[in-house]
């Protein structure tokens, strides 16, 4: 069994028991209730590299990176810093994370937000909403392709918008199929936890001009940024970097800097 498949299991056994507590009209309910989303492909879409900022305390392949016991605060100073994207990791077992924290972060920042998790199911997405999120992650990797068109839909419907994950040029393909208008390549594999930053220029060319491209994993700090900005990145996302460093602000505002001109940096 892959570590991806193995997460997806612990997902579904965490999820059987929120639908217990909290049946879907309920979820709906409160989604009904909560702040209208924002418009997180126009900010995505703005001049020079965005950065979707993660928060993030623990990951499969190294186990806890940073303790962060407010997140509301770690996701203010991303704020601060120019992050356009909040993105907040919400799977508990591998990563640490809760829809606590990500409803936290919505009420504390006034970017978009992002649910970073393993979702296979609608009811996961109508969570997102109901806990603040304006983003939704959908991992190609994760999903059958009937399913991942119907979780693409489906979160337009309910006001999300979705990222789509991809880690190679078929999956990449299958994401532009759904309809997917942000897709992200990550750098490492979910399957095996190993990075590799040539992925997305592997990858990037088979994705349409329209599309919003998000560079996901690896970035270590503005160089990263820059060497997927050559290759077309429109965002990167970062979240080890920044949860491990002192000065998460000034980190994030680093690479919103070297972001702010690629081509002017890259030709300098
Ligand atoms: O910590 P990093 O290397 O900066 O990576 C952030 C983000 O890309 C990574 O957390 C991630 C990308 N895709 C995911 C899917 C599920 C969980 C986590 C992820």
């Amino acid at each position: 069994m892959s570590v991806l498949d193995e997460i997806i299991e612990g997902v579904r056994a965490d999820l059987a028991e929120r639908q217990r507590e909290v049946p879907l009209d309920a979820l709906k309910e409160k989604a009904a209730a909560a702040p209208a989303p924002l418009d997180a492909l126009a900010a995505l879409r703005g001049q020079g590299v965005s950065v979707i900022a993660e928060v993030k305390r623990s990951s499969p392949s190294k186990g806890a990176l940073a303790a962060i016991a407010d997140p509301a605060a770690l996701a203010r100073d991303y704020e601060a810093g120019g992050a356009k994207v909040i993105s907040v990791l919400t799977e508990r077992r591998r990563f640490g994370g809760s829809l606590d924290d990500l409803a936290a972060v919505r009420a504390n920042v006034g970017v978009s937000v992002l649910r970073k998790d393993f979702i296979v199911t609608s009811y996961q997405l109508w969570e997102a909403r109901a806990h603040g999120a304006d983003m939704a992650l959908l991992i190609v990797a994760a999903l059958p392709q009937d399913a991942l068109v119907s979780l693409v839909e489906r979160a337009e419907s309910i006001g999300l918008l979705p990222l789509v994950e991809v880690h190679t040029e078929e999956e990449a393909e299958r994401a532009v199929e759904a309809g997917a208008k942000v897709i992200g390549v990550n750098a490492r594999d979910l399957r095996t936890l190993q990075v590799d930053r040539g992925v997305f220029a592997r990858v990037a060319p088979l994705i349409p001009k329209d599309v919003v491209k998000v560079a996901e994993s690896g970035v270590r700090g503005p160089h990263d940024l820059l060497a997927y900005a050559s290759s077309g990145a429109d965002a990167v996302l970062v979240g080890e970097s920044l949860v491990i460093g002192k000065d998460p602000r000034s980190a994030v505002a680093d690479l919103v800097a070297a972001g702010a001109h690629p081509a002017l940096r890259q030709s300098g």
